[in-house]
């Protein structure tokens, strides 16, 4: 099994993208479509010279799109700048040419796509906005066949993922239990000891539908297996020899709805607004964990935090104001909180924590230094600077203390701590 560390979802990655083309209008259309849809850094070039100059002057370099018809350089040779430099490079064209194309996929350019193609321009956003999130990825490509193992990484890793290899069902199953970043698998089926079916019985046992796809693979003539593979919980299947151009649209497209599941869990879970996870989110986490945590003795401390005159800073400088002000309360906390924490909007400018694991005196330096985070903050907002307090009302969790009970004492505690002058934390009475 080849081991990596685990990737840092926040950590930064390059992010620019490099189109050289000589048609000003499309590239005019397509860097528009680039920046304004992902949000990228775009630069643009018509000469290879050009594209050079570029490519020293900036070093977070992510994708090259290029044209083959430019001034200075002849079409065989114009993609080495790009790839010598290590550089994705996906390959925009007007003329089709299939020996250049066979030629050109073979020495890894990512695509290479029809510019009078309909939607080409549609497809090249899509596929960048792919690219880039795929290095966010990881994969897991399991065969006892060396060979067939490092094609198919090859192509994985052609496509922007970080792969990891497995050459038989248990290393693939210590792989997954041991790195959460990895949401696809490849799974062959003619492995010594478990074979690929049973894997993906036993995987999906560990990462449900939502977490990881898998895809089955074989070149076995059997015309069961397909079926074998899904109803064990498959995604998709991948009959070898495949081309690379199914290997990528059918990776793609089971990556694509993992996605779409994690934004539509989002919508549920997450507050629009700060981001943080809402009410109904927390409620159903909380439910779970305070008995846990009863059950084992461990301290739990549930406060309720409300922004001080929140409505003033509406009123004083505009609702949109108000907005940042709540969003940058929100950093306040997710910055605050440490990895076991809950942290949650509740509503309005009122928020919801969830603290395990710290004594009586642990506990009140905890949520003291958060009042004092927020007070100390100042929120550049259209309106204006704006400054805030917080009140938060702290309870301890007593040997049987339900939810319900937790959120209704802190929720009065709050009551006291707005009583007794805003600004100020009440974790007791
Ligand atoms: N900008 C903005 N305002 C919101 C949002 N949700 C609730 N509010 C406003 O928050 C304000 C809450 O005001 P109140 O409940 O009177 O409380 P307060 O002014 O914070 O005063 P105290 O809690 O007593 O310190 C109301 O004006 C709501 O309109 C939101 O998402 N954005």
């Amino acid at each position: 099994m080849t081991a990596l560390l685990p990737i840092d979802p926040s950590a930064p990655l390059p992010q620019r993208v490099l189109l050289v083309e000589n048609s000003r209008a499309y590239v005019q259309a397509l860097a528009q479509a680039i920046e304004q849809q992902l949000e990228l850094p775009v630069e643009v070039a018509s000469t290879l010279a050009e594209a050079r100059a570029l490519l020293q002057r900036h070093d977070d370099w992510f994708l090259a799109i290029t044209g083959l018809v430019l001034a200075d350089c002849d079409r065989n040779t114009v993609v080495d700048a790009f790839l010598e430099r290590g550089l994705a490079t996906v390959v925009v064209t007007g003329v089709y040419d299939e020996d250049l194309r066979a030629r050109l996929m073979r020495r890894r350019v990512i695509d290479f796509v029809l510019k009078s193609t309909p939607g080409s321009l549609d497809y090249i956003v899509w596929l960048v906005k792919r690219l880039e999130r795929n290095r966010r990825i990881s994969a897991l490509v399991v065969d006892d066949s060396p060979s067939a193992r490092l094609h198919a990484a090859g192509l994985l890793e052609t496509f922007g993922y970080r792969v990891l290899q497995a050459a038989g069902g248990e290393a693939a199953l210590h792989a997954l239990e041991r790195d959460p970043t990895i949401r696809l698998a490849l799974v062959d089926q003619e492995m010594p000891g478990m074979q690929g079916v049973e894997l993906t019985r036993r995987l999906r046992a560990l990462r449900a539908r939502d977490r990881v796809a898998v895809i089955g693979v074989s070149g076995r003539d059997d015309p069961d297996l397909v079926a074998r593979f899904l109803k064990s919980g498959a995604n998709d299947f991948l009959r070898k020899p495949y081309s690379r151009e199914e290997f990528f649209c059918r990776v793609s497209q089971n990556v694509d709805q993992l996605e779409l599941i994690g934004s539509l869990q989002d919508l549920a879970t997450r507050d629009f607004l700060t981001g943080l996870p809402n009410r109904r989110h927390f409620l159903e986490q909380a439910e779970r964990l305070v008995p846990q945590m009863r059950a084992a003795r461990r301290p739990l401390a549930m406060a309720i935090l409300d922004i001080d005159h929140f409505k003033r800073i509406n009123d004083g400088c505009g609702h949109e104001a108000g907005d940042h002000a709540l969003r940058a309360a929100a950093g306040a906390l997710s910055g605050h909180v440490r990895s076991d924490d809950l942290v949650a909007r509740f509503g309005g400018e009122e928020f919801c924590l969830l603290v395990p694991d710290l004594d009586e005196e642990a506990m009140q330096a905890y949520f003291e230094t958060l009042r004092a985070r927020i007070e100390a903050m100042c929120v550049q907002t259209p309106g204006g600077e704006v400054r805030m307090t917080v009140s938060i009302g702290v309870r301890m969790a007593a040997a049987d203390d339900s939810l319900h009970c937790l959120l209704a004492d802190a929720d009065r505690r709050l009551y006291l701590a707005k009583a007794g002058g805003r600004n100020q934390v009440v974790a007791a009475g």
